[in-house]
């Protein structure tokens, strides 16, 4: 495996600058990891839990030194950061790249580097989660996730290859799009999705002003299609200011929707109820769950286990002792006073059979496969 050695500066030390840190000191140990944050709590805490080796004191101190900058900050920080970067400070063959959720206003400001002889590669993991900060940052977070990258046409493909190289660490896999595909595909896929998150959670908080109760029984649906509804809301407040175009499209495309919809139950029309449904879970069922994904897809097995203390290593124990080995353990959601979901990732198909057998054999918790 080739190492690489230098300086990659990390701007933003959150959820996904962290994971990104972490991925590529674990593929190159011999870099030098650098790091800033405007929040001096975050670059602090990076320091203490070594997801960084250095912190800059200030974005140009980073920037001078850096043979790859990322920059890892919410979108409309990014915009602004690309449009003051030093570029008379930045070593020559520096690459810059950024993981944004949104690519064509980051590509757009990122013009100015291009015409300075600065390499530029828009960039994406296709994986996250709804939690924030550098205590949530894993190195294997975008394993088997897409990750996007955005070059613009005078990129030499040399520069790709580089950073892929730097990424590899990363373990996800390279996908090159074009900035309006990207933001096209991933408004329909995750940004319009958030609000509808959001908008159920405003909803049932009307209800909730009627009758308290609306909360408590809030369960397991509710609850897995509101998840992200957690994320970050400055995060998202500035996807959806980048993608506004997109989403002004597809607000209107689902108002139109759920008009149709709601007539075909107004008018308890059973059939067009049923195969709206239908359709729904074929495509659903149908998305590349074992192959890699917009949805990270591994060799997942779901389990619904008991809350209380030594759960997961009771699971975990009778695993090892059929020598079975779990490639990423996760408590994915606690449903209170209910019980727990474990999710338990494996290698291979055939360890992920052997398990299910496995914890069938010696508990009665249910296993599923999503
Ligand atoms: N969370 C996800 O699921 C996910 C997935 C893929 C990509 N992204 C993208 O990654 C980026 C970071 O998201 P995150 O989830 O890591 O957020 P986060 O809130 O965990 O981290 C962002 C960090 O950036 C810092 N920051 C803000 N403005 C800054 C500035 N001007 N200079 C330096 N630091 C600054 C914040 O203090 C914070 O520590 C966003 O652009 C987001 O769109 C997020
Ligand atoms: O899993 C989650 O919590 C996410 O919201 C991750 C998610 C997504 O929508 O899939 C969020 C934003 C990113 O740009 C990429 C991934």
């Amino acid at each position: 495996m080739k190492r690489l050695e230098g300086n990659i500066f990390v701007v933003g030390l959150g959820l996904i600058g962290g994971s990104i840190a972490l991925a590529v000191k674990k593929a190159h140990p011999d870099a030098v990891i650098i790091g800033y944050d405007v929040n001096e709590q975050e670059l602090k805490l990076a320091r203490s839990l070594k997801v960084i080796d250095e912190a800059a004191s200030s974005l140009e101190q980073g920037m001078e030194q850096a043979d790859l900058i990322i920059l890892a900050t919410p979108v409309m920080q990014t915009e602004k950061i690309l449009a003051q970067m030093p570029v008379h400070l930045l070593k020559e063959n520096v690459i810059v790249t950024d993981v944004g959720s949104t690519k064509q206003r980051i590509v757009h400001h990122a013009r100015r580097l291009g015409k300075q002889g600065i390499t530029f590669i828009g960039g994406h993991p296709m994986a996250g989660s709804h939690k924030s900060g550098v205590a949530a940052a894993r190195a294997h977070l975008f394993e088997n996730a897409f990750y996007v990258l955005t070059p613009t046409n005078g990129v030499a493909v040399e520069k790709i290859e580089r950073l892929k190289e730097w990424l590899k660490g990363t373990k996800a896999q390279f996908v090159v799009l074009s900035p309006e595909e990207h933001d096209r595909i991933t408004g329909v896929i995750s940004h319009f999705p958030h609000i509808i998150a959001a908008s159920l959670v405003h909803q049932a908080q009307q209800y909730e002003k009627e009758n308290p109760l609306v909360s408590r029984l809030a369960a397991g649906g509710f609850r897995d299609i509101t998840r992200i509804a957690s994320s970050n809301p400055e995060m998202w407040r500035d996807i959806f200011i980048h993608n506004k175009h997109e989403l002004l499209t597809l607000f209107d495309r689902w108002i139109a929707e759920m008009k149709k919809l709601r007539s075909i139950v107004e008018e308890e029309n059973s059939a067009a109820i049923y195969h709206y449904f239908l359709e729904a879970k074929q495509f659903r069922d149908g998305l590349p769950a074992r192959t890699k994904g917009a949805i990270p897809s591994f060799y997942d097995l779901y389990v619904d286990v008991p809350d209380y203390p030594g759960v997961i290593s009771e699971v975990t124990g009778y695993l090892a002792k059929e020598n079975i080995s779990i490639t990423n353990i996760r408590i994915i959601e606690t449903r209170e006073e209910i019980y727990g979901v474990l999710r338990l990732s494996f290698q291979s198909e055939e360890d992920r059979a052997k398990a299910k057998a496995c914890i069938q054999q010696h508990t009665n918790y249910e296993t599923y496969e999503v």
